[in-house]
This record gives C-alpha cells, sequence and structure tokens, in this order.
C-alpha cells in the first residue's frame, strides 16, 4: 500500500520524505538541517531526541515549530506526553511516531484525535498483523527498516535490503516509510518497491550540504518534477524600445502541474507559468 498523502485536519501531509531529527547535530546546524528539508519538500519533520528530557524535548519543539511555521507536520518520537505537552503550550504537533515498546496507538489516537497524524514501528509480519487488527483510522503509516545497517540506531534491527523491504511491504496493510540508511541513491528505489516515502536522519542532518542532500532525495522520491504541457495566452506591456512600445500578445508553452497533480506556482497564471517554463 503506498498512498503517499494524509488526509487528516492538521494536514494533508506528504508521506514522501520525512526529516528524522539527529540528537548529535548542534542545534543551529539542526535547525537549517530542518528547514533545508522542509524547503525541499518534506511533509513530516519528526523530533528524535532519545537523551532528552521532557523539557528539553519541549524546548526543541518550539524551536522547529518556529523553523517549521506549518509548512510540514511536527511529530514526536516515542513521547505521547510530551506531544500533548507541546500542543498545550500552543506548538503546532501534528502527532507521534510510536514504536513497539511505546504507548498503545489506540491511546494516541484517542488522546490526539482524529486529525492527528499517527505512525508505528513495523519490521515483521507480526507487527502488520498486530496494525492490521487495530480499529480503522488509528494509524497513518508504518515505519519499516532497517533498509541499510545504521550507526543512527545502535541495536536496530536486521537490515532488509531494497528487496527485503519489497517483499515484507507487499504484505503491509498500512502506508510504509522506508528507513534505516536511506539516501538519495536507493530512495527512488524504495518507492518503486512500495514505499509511500523515505525517512532519513544522517543523510540530511549530517550533511555538510543538508539543502543538497534534501533535494536529491526529494528528486528521488519524485517531489517537485515539473509534468505536463500547459498553453498560456495573455497581455503583456512592454517597456523599451519604440519598437516594443505599446502592449502585445503572448503565448508560450510551459510546464504548469507537480507530478502529484498538485498546481505548480504558475497555474492560474499561464503566462507566467509559461514564463516560469518549468514549475518546482
Ligand atoms: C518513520 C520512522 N520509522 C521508524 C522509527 C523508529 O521508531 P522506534 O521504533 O520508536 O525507534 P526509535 O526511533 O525510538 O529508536 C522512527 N523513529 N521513525
Ligand atoms: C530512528 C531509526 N529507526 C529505524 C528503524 O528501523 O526503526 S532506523 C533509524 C535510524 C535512521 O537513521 P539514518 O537515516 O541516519 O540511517
Ligand atoms: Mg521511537
Amino acid at each position: 500500500m503506498s498512498a503517499t498523502i494524509v488526509d487528516r485536519a492538521t494536514g494533508p501531509w506528504d508521506l514522501r520524505l520525512q526529516l528524522v531529527t539527529d540528537e548529535r547535530v548542534e542545534r543551529p546546524r539542526l535547525r537549517r538541517a530542518v528547514d533545508a528539508a522542509v524547503d525541499a519538500g518534506a511533509g513530516v519533520v519528526q523530533l528524535r531526541a532519545k537523551g532528552a528530557s521532557a523539557r528539553e524535548q519541549l524546548d526543541l519543539l518550539a524551536e522547529l515549530d518556529a523553523v517549521i511555521a506549518g509548512r510540514a507536520a511536527l511529530i514526536v518520537d516515542d513521547r505521547l506526553d510530551v506531544a500533548l505537552a507541546a500542543r498545550d503550550a500552543g506548538l503546532r504537533i501534528a502527532g507521534v511516531h510510536l514504536g513497539q515498546s511505546d504507548v498503545p496507538p489506540t491511546t494516541a489516537r484517542r488522546l490526539l484525535g482524529e486529525g492527528a497524524l499517527v505512525g508505528w514501528t513495523a519490521n515483521t509480519l507480526e507487527h502488520f498483523a498486530a496494525a492490521a487488527v487495530l480499529p480503522a483510522g488509528t494509524l497513518d503509516y508504518l515505519g519499516v527498516g532497517v533498509i541499510h545497517p545504521t550507526a543512527t540506531k545502535p541495536g536496530h534491527p536486521p537490515a532488509l535490503g531494497v528487496d527485503g523491504f519489497r517483499a515484507l511491504a507487499a504484505h503491509a496493510p498500512l502506508p510504509c516509510v522506508a528507513i534505516g540508511g536511506v539516501t538519495e541513491v536507493d530512495a527512488g528505489e524504495l518507492v518503486a518497491a512500495g514505499a509511500a516515502g523515505v525517512a532519513v536522519v544522517s543523510r540530511i542532518c549530517a550533511a555538510d550540504d543538508p539543502a543538497g542532500a534534501a533535494r536529491a532525495i526529494a528528486d528521488a522520491v519524485g517531489i517537485g518534477v515539473g509534468v505536463g504541457v500547459g498553453v498560456g495566452v495573455g497581455i503583456e506591456a512592454a517597456v523599451g524600445t519604440a519598437a516594443e512600445a505599446g502592449p502585445r500578445i503572448a503565448a508560450q508553452v510551459g510546464i504548469l502541474a507537480r507530478a502529484d497533480g498538485s498546481p505548480g506556482t504558475g497555474a492560474g497564471d499561464p503566462v507566467s507559468a509559461a514564463n516560469e517554463g518549468i514549475v518546482r
């Protein structure tokens, strides 16, 4: 199952690229990485700060909320209590990503509400079976990994590889987000293998060029690729030499829509869309 858009009241949210924060990275650098990822089209940002206290996580969430500014869903790893407290403090918290040993997803759904985004880690058929028997609408996606060995999660489960992911994801009852050692090298292959999207920590947060890394992964998963052709016709007021003076008709061909069918920045204004040429 590979639907990429979660249509909740806090959203809609795009699952194709999820940035998960890296607690090894200093805050200014982390803020830049988050901003770059959201600029590149990440639809979800997850605070993962396992060594931080609840109060520290609340401070971090306030920083992330300011950086994200409503452009992506901000969710919290493990800590439903922190997510609720952050909401209570007025922060835009879309939901949580829960692990198998965290509070039950049904509790999170009940306390966060119908509009929330709730993900659950699942890396075996037994986990899938447990997800399948939850009340409909409890979960939005499953986090499936690790794809490759990664230093970000010591003691991680056995690496699936892209082929292992494909074989497992074929049985998933919900959209799967692939995680663990994912980079631009295989993000596209994972989507082709059935992933709704990918979740990434170090390849973006620890990159020398987080914006470049985020754009490369966003491209690989199909975010922002312009497709379709539109014809633009309009009247321009020319400024310049006498020969150019006076209104003239402009008719050009341009690209109007994004790969997911959403309008490009020029849609609704065919001339500027045409002039822009490619909308992304
Ligand atoms: C998208 C996504 N998938 C899986 C995980 C792993 O979560 P969890 O099992 O809670 O393990 P920790 O991240 O807490 O070590 C995730 N965080 N995000
Ligand atoms: C947080 C996490 N969860 C995983 C899982 O398989 O459940 S793998 C992982 C770490 C992902 O970090 P990186 O992108 O740096 O490899
Ligand atoms: Mg967790």
